[in-house]
C-alpha cells in the first residue's frame, strides 16, 4: 500500500474456491492504481496485486492448474496518477504493465480523446503485446491515415498446466463518443466476419470472451449466441465491465460471466472445474463447476487468500512497484490541498436533492458561482451539468489535486447558446431526465449522461436493517482470526447477483445507494419576483450538446452544433478546484 493508505480493517471472510482453471479479473481500474489511501477497504495499490498474483501463481503451479490474469478496460481517466501529469498518462503505462496480464483488451475511456488513443496504440499495445486483443477495434494512423486493427483480433494459446486449449476474444460495446483515429465496429456486425465465423471454428477446449461490455448487455449476448451456436457443448467465460458493478450470471449451464467493479476497489475471481479438455469427455455435457469471488482490494484480505502476512507477502517486484506509484504520486505533487472540504459528500450514499449530496452542492454553491461570462453576467441563465461528470464522494478533510481529478476527470468545457426563448428552455431538464431515449440521427440513450452504474441498477437500494456484527448463518463465513466469531462488519459491498448473495470475499454492512437523475440544473441571474425573462442563456457541459439540441428541436427549437458556444473559458474540472480554493478553508 501507498504510504499513508489507512490500514485495513478485518472482517469475516469468505474463502477463494479454486478450479482446474482459474481467473484473477481487473476492471475499470481508471487509473486507481495507487488504491484508494482513504478507503481501508481499498487500500492495496497495483504493486500489492503484482505481490498477490506472484503468490497466486506459485500456488497454481504448486498444484498443477492454471491461473490467468484479465484486464477489461477503461485503465485509464479519473485518477491523479493518470490525469494530473503533463502529457496525461506519463508515469501510468509504466507502472501499470508490471502486471503481467494474459488478456486484455480496450475500454471506451481509452477512446475519448485521440491523444489517449495514440497512447493506448503505442504504449499499453505492444507492452502487452501478445496478450492485447481488438475484435471489434480498428486504430487510424495519425500520419498515413491507415486504417489497421487496434491489435490482433483474437488469439489461441494453450494453458501451462492442464494444457487447455483457449480461444480468446477481446471487444468493446458499441460505443459511438470515440475520437476520430479509432473505429469501433458494431458488435452484431463483427461477429459476421469471415475472421470471426473460422475463430469460432477452431478445436479448442473453451472459449473466453472478455470485453469492455456489462455482463448483461446485447453485445454479450450476441456473441454468446454465436459462439454456442456452432459450439453446443464448449464452455465459454465472459469477462466484462462497463458498468462498474459486482455481477455474475450464466447464460447457460455450460457458460459463466463475470464483471468485476470499478476504482481497483475489486478483484475478480473466476475458477472453472469439471471435465475441461474436450477429449476428457468428447460430446459429453459433464456438469461443469463455476466458482466466483469478489475480492475487496486489501492487504488484510490478500494475506488471507495468500496463507501469507505482512513479512511473508511483498515480493520483490510488487515492493519496486508500490515504490514507483509513490514516487510518481510525489512528483505530480497529488497531495497538495486546494482546500479542506467541511464536509462529506457524497453521490449515491444519500438522497439527491439533500444536504449531503454532491449533486445539491454542485447545484446550490458551485455551479451559480463558476457559470459566470463577464460579458453576459447578468443575463439569466440555467446551468445543466450531467450526472455522470461527477465520478466520485468528496470525504471531509483535504480536497487535494488528487481529488480534483478523483472527483473530476473529464476534459469538458461550460458551453451555452444565448438567448434561447425561456418557455423552450426550461423544458429541457425534463426531457434529458426522461427514461429511455431521445430520437436522433442515432439513438441517444439518456442514461449515457448518468453514472455507469444506474445502466445495471433501477432503483435505490435502501439497508434498512444494518447488522451489527459478523456473526450469522453463512456457512461460507470464516472467521478472520481464531477465535474471533463475533467481528464488527465494516461498510461496504453486499452484492447480489444471479449467483446468490455469498460472492464477496468480506461479508459486509450494506451501503444505500440512491438513484440520482441524468442532469441537475441551477437557475442563476433569475429576477427575485415578478415575470419570468423571455430569453435565457442555455449554458451546459459540452459532453451533453448532443441531447441538449435534441431536447431543444423536440421543443421546436431550430438549434444546431453551430449555435455552440464556449461560455467560461477553462475545464468544469479547474473552475471546480478554483471554486473549492476560493471557498474552503486551506487548512483542515
Ligand atoms: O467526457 C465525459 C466522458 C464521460 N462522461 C460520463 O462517463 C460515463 C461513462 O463512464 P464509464 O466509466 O465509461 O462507464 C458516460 O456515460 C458519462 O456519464 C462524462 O460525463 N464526460
Amino acid at each position: 500500500a501507498q504510504p499513508g493508505a489507512v490500514q485495513p480493517v478485518p472482517g469475516p471472510m469468505r474463502d477463494l474456491v479454486w478450479g482446474k482453471l482459474n481467473f484473477l479479473h481487473t476492471t475499470d481500474t481508471h487509473g486507481w492504481h495507487a488504491g484508494h489511501l482513504q478507503e481501508s477497504q481499498y487500500s492495496a495499490d497495483w504493486g500489492d496485486y503484482v505481490s498477490f498474483a506472484e503468490h497466486m501463481r506459485k500456488r497454481a503451479d504448486d498444484n498443477g492448474v492454471d491461473l490467468l490474469l484479465v484486464d477489461t478496460g477503461d485503465r485509464v481517466e479519473g485518477n491523479g496518477l493518470y490525469d494530473a501529469s503533463s502529457p496525461k498518462g506519463k508515469y501510468y503505462y509504466d507502472i501499470f504493465r508490471q502486471q503481467h496480464i494474459d488478456i486484455i483488451c480496450t475500454g471506451n475511456h481509452e477512446l475519448y480523446q485521440a491523444a489517449t488513443a495514440d497512447g493506448e496504440h503505442l504504449r499499453t499495445v505492444p507492452n502487452f503485446k501478445d496478450n492485447y486483443i481488438a475484435s471489434n477495434l480498428d486504430y487510424i494512423d495519425p500520419r498515413t491515415g491507415e486504417r489497421m486493427p487496434m491489435a490482433q483480433r483474437y488469439r489461441k494459446f494453450q494453458t501451462k498446466h492442464q494444457k487447455l486449449d483457449i480461444v480468446a476474444f477481446g471487444f468493446l460495446f458499441d460505443f459511438t463518443g470515440n475520437a476520430n483515429n479509432t473505429v469501433v465496429q458494431p458488435v452484431r456486425q463483427t461477429i459476421k466476419e469471415t475472421w470471426f465465423q473460422h475463430a469460432i471454428r477452431e478445436k479448442t477446449d473453451l472459449f473466453v470472451v472478455i470485453g469492455h461490455v456489462g455482463v448483461r448487455m446485447q453485445e454479450f449476448q450476441d456473441i454468446f449466441r454465436a459462439i454456442r451456436d456452432q459450439n453446443p457443448a464448449t464452455p465459454i467465460l465472459f469477462f466484462g465491465g462497463h458498468v462498474h458493478i459486482r455481477d455474475a450470471t450464466a447464460y447457460d449451464s455450460r457458460s459463466f460471466a463475470l464483471a468485476s467493479g470499478r476504482y481497483l476497489e475489486t478483484i475478480g475471481w473466476m475458477s472453472v472445474d469439471g471435465d475441461l479438455k474436450s477429449t476428457e469427455a468428447p460430446q459429453a455435457k459433464t456438469a461443469l463447476r463455476f466458482n466466483r469471488r469478489y475480492i475487496d482490494n486489501n492487504l488484510l484480505g490478500m494475506y488471507h487468500h495468500t496463507g501469507l502476512d505482512s513479512k511473508t507477502f511483498p515480493t520483490e517486484h510488487g515492493r519496486n512497484v508500490s515504490a514507483m506509484i509513490a514516487k510518481a504520486r510525489d512528483a505530480l505533487d497529488l497531495d497538495y490541498a486546494f482546500g479542506c472540504s467541511p464536509k462529506t459528500y457524497w453521490m449515491t450514499r444519500t438522497p439527491y436533492p439533500g444536504e449531503d449530496s454532491i449533486y445539491s452542492w454542485l447545484e446550490e454553491e458551485v455551479l451559480p458561482d463558476i457559470a459566470v461570462n463577464e460579458s453576459r453576467k447578468d443575463k439569466p441563465r440555467l446551468v445543466i451539468a450531467n450526472t455522470g461528470a461527477i465520478r466520485f464522494d468528496i470525504f471531509k478533510g483535504a480536497f487535494t489535486r488528487d481529488t480534483t481529478y478523483i472527483v473530476s476527470p473529464f476534459l469538458s468545457v461550460l458551453a451555452y447558446i444565448p438567448d434561447v426563448p425561456y418557455a423552450m428552455a426550461k423544458k429541457v431538464i425534463r426531457l434529458l431526465n426522461g427514461a429511455g431515449q431521445i430520437m436522433g440521427p442515432e439513438l441517444m440513450d439518456n442514461r449515457f449522461m448518468a453514472i455507469p452504474e444506474q445502466l445495471a441498477i433501477h432503483e435505490s437500494i435502501i439497508h434498512h436493517q444494518v447488522p451489527e456484527s459478523g456473526a450469522h448463518s453463512d456457512a461460507q463465513q470464516k472467521p478472520l482470526a481464531d477465535g474471533q466469531d463475533r467481528i464488527p462488519l465494516t461498510e461496504g459491498y453486499t452484492t447480489r447477483d444471479d449467483i446468490g448473495s455469498d460472492g464477496d470475499d468480506t461479508i459486509h454492512a450494506g451501503i444505500n445507494f440512491y438513484m440520482v437523475p441524468n442532469c441537475i440544473q441551477a437557475e442563476v441571474a433569475f429576477p427575485s419576483s415578478g415575470d419570468p425573462p423571455e430569453t435565457v442563456d442555455l449554458v451546459f457541459l459540452d459532453f451533453i450538446t448532443p441531447w441538449v439540441l435534441m431536447a431543444l428541436r423536440l421543443n421546436g427549437g431550430d438549434y444546431h452544433r453551430d449555435d455552440v458556444q464556449l461560455y467560461v473559458e477553462g475545464t468544469f474540472t479547474e473552475l471546480m478546484a478554483g471554486w473549492i480554493e476560493k471557498n474552503w478553508p486551506r487548512r483542515c
